[in-house]
């Protein structure tokens, strides 16, 4: 990784309680860790990832663009199958090489698509940094805890194994991980599922990045625990300035954490705006359809296949135009036509033809106004 490294990171609670930096719930985050000149520290413009599988061309990602700012966090949503995952691990160079990839991935400035590998592995985990959803798959079993955060330690710095160990420890305290000397010569198993993702956290903190891009990082927790690591992440994106990608199908959790959205459907961004905008206004009808699929507390989960019929798109034969059309109770011929993402209103960008509620002149597909 680059050897210019601006932060130092807090450790756990010392520098708390020593009154060098304030915790974050005290409302004073740290200096978002700032890109390239003029520009966000990631510009995604018109990826697209294609596939083959058993001779069938699957375009997993048709022309993603998305921009994230330095220090914020925003989530990626989407149902299953929309391209999350591979648009984010194309961010990571972690895509087979199989993989077709074009368009292009801006990271800080500079272009991440066609790096070579030995650059790509330098940024990976160091100034990019991801955390999954299974720990468990994702943790050595054979090895102690501690051990495997002095390794990422000692992998992205120049720490001698003492000064290593140490700063593992720290990683451990700033990721609240209870107990965490006694814990560091614990194995994974012996650790709770959230837990375990404490530990992941620190690892891929190892290496100070400047984004995290957290894919799905809760979801096998259940829901206090969930609520307990993205409280976390958001501690840690306010304290260290660092910027968070946050992978989700679910819309409420991005409701409740993230800054900014990014809906995606079928492979692609069709809705994108700050939280609050995105959610005084939804736009686009799949995020519509989305925001009624969230579960209410007094009653059963349900899926977004019961507000919106239909499955979506097979993605080695998609549809013409929109690829919601197929679902969507407003499409008309118009849709026929792929509708570009646009900025409509400011900071909110949406790609449909008939947007829910936008105020005259945007009407539904027969003819009322919604
Ligand atoms: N290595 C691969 N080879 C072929 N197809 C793949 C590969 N990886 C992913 N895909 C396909 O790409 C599409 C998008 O997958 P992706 O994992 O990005 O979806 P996702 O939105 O993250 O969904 P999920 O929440 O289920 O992970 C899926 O149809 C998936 O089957």
């Amino acid at each position: 990784m680059s050897g210019e490294r601006t932060v130092a990171y807090p450790a756990g609670d010392t520098l708390v309680s020593e009154g060098v930096i304030a915790p974050a719930r005290a409302g004073r985050p740290a200096p978002a860790r700032a890109g390239a000149a003029g520009e966000p520290l990631v510009v995604v413009e018109g990826l697209r990832v294609q596939f083959t599988r058993g001779g069938r061309k699957v375009n997993a990602v048709n022309g993603l663009s998305y921009r994230l700012e330095p220090g914020t966090m925003m989530a990626i949503i989407g149902e299953s199958g929309s391209g999350k995952s591979v648009s984010s691990r194309a961010l990571m160079g972690l895509l087979p090489p199989t993989a077709k990839i074009s368009g292009s991935i801006r990271f800080d400035g500079r272009e991440l698509i066609g790096l070579p590998e030995k650059d790509m592995r330098e940024l990976r985990g160091g100034d990019i940094a991801m955390v999954f959803q299974d720990p468990a798959r994702s943790l050595n079993p054979t090895m102690k805890i501690g051990a495997q955060i002095t390794e990422a330690v000692r992998l992205h710095s120049d720490l001698d194994k003492r000064g290593a160990h140490a700063r593992a420890v720290e990683l451990l305290k700033l990721v609240r991980l209870p107990a965490a000397e006694r814990r560091f010569h614990e194995y994974p198993h012996q650790l709770s599922g959230g837990m375990r993702q404490r530990v992941m956290i620190a690892i891929a903190l190892a290496g100070e990045p400047r984004l995290l891009i957290a894919d799905e990082a809760t979801t096998a927790l259940d829901v206090t625990t969930q609520a307990q690591i993205m409280e976390l992440l958001v501690e840690l994106q306010q304290r260290l300035g660092m910027a968070v990608i946050m992978i989700s199908h679910d819309l409420g959790l991005a409701a409740s954490y993230a800054q900014h959205v990014v809906v995606m459907y079928a492979g692609r961004a069709v809705e994108q705006a700050p939280t609050q905008t995105l959610f005084a206004n939804v736009r686009m009808p799949y995020t519509h359809a989305l925001l009624g699929a969230i579960p209410a507390l007094d009653r059963e989960p349900h899926s977004l296949f019961d507000v919106t019929p239909g499955q979506p798109p097979d993605l080695s034969a998609l549809p013409k135009g929109c690829p919601f059309r197929p679902r969507c109770q407003y499409a008309t011929d118009t849709c026929l036509q792929a509708p570009p993402l646009t900025e409509h209103e400011p900071e909110h960008l949406w790609a449909c033809w008939h947007p829910v509620g936008a105020g005259a002149g945007h009407n539904s597909a027969n003819g009322e106004q919604r």
